[in-house]
């Protein structure tokens, strides 16, 4: 595990975009595509940096596949979807093909949408776009870029909820969720765990003390699902100095 600590909101942003394009470079030249799973909340303000040079001219957007880690069942034209907000502020910057942006299907209920994603996740493993783990038999996705709730929440895991311990699903829904809004779609964990390199991306005081908890807990301390995000792959950390200020 590998921690980026911060003392400028400056160099936070820049350390990350760095970061993504260079992960992104390596999967696009190695085969050609790669895989990139998105959050909703902070994380795109976060990625700001993304769209300014070098990154965004060294980015080969157009091998890029958008997936949501989560997303609310709501029409994506709501101000609450993961998916106009990464549109907003990502991806309509950038010449990422339209046919490679994987938003659900905002016409169906939670359970539907949840099963039309992993029905479409299944088939784009089948036909070579998504790779899969050798060792779970999961997707592994190339980069999944998570963010984190004051409460711990990763996705839309949130703490105490049954849903932590879904282990057959890749794609499940929610109806009670305890922040607003209450239905929504979101990737288990064994699908989070398998994949090639994961950064949980957390600003902000209110998230520092779930930070303490995940990575200076004791053994007695409950587990937050942020400190059950534990890939076979790379972790990395990217933390400002609000969010790291209890460590
Ligand atoms: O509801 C959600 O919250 C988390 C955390 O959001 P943040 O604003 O505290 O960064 C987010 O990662 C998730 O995708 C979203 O649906």
């Amino acid at each position: 595990m590998w921690l980026w600590r911060s003392s400028k909101k400056r160099s936070f942003a820049v350390s990350l975009a760095k970061y993504v394009a260079d992960i992104s470079n390596k999967f696009t030249s190695e085969r050609g595509a790669v895989t990139v799973c998105l959050s909703g909340g902070s994380l795109i303000s976060n990625l700001r940096k993304l769209l300014e040079p070098p990154y965004v001219d060294s980015i080969e957007w157009s091998k890029w596949h958008v997936f949501w880690l989560d997303e609310r069942v709501v029409p994506k034209t709501h101000e609450d979807s993961n998916y106009k907000l990464a549109y907003d502020g990502l991806l309509s910057k950038v010449p990422v093909p339209s046919c490679n942006v994987y938003a659900i299907n905002d016409t169906l209920s939670a359970e539907g949408a949840a099963d039309d994603y992993e029905t479409r996740l299944r088939q784009l493993v089948k036909n070579g776009i998504i790779a899969s783990s050798s060792v779970t038999g999961f997707p592994k996705f190339d980069l999944m870029l998570l963010g984190m709730g004051p409460d711990g929440h990763v996705a839309s895991l949130f703490p105490g909820h049954p849903l932590v311990k879904e282990n057959k699903r890749w794609v499940t829904f929610i109806k009670d969720s305890p922040k607003p809004p209450p239905e929504r779609i979101t990737f288990t964990f064994p699908v989070i765990n398998s994949t090639a390199y994961a950064a949980l991306v957390v600003t902000g005081a209110a998230e520092s003390v779930a930070v303490h908890s995940a990575l200076r807990g004791t053994q007695n301390s409950p587990k937050l699902p942020v400190a059950m995000v534990s890939p076979e792959g790379e972790l990395k950390w990217f933390l400002d100095r609000d969010a790291a200020s209890k460590l």
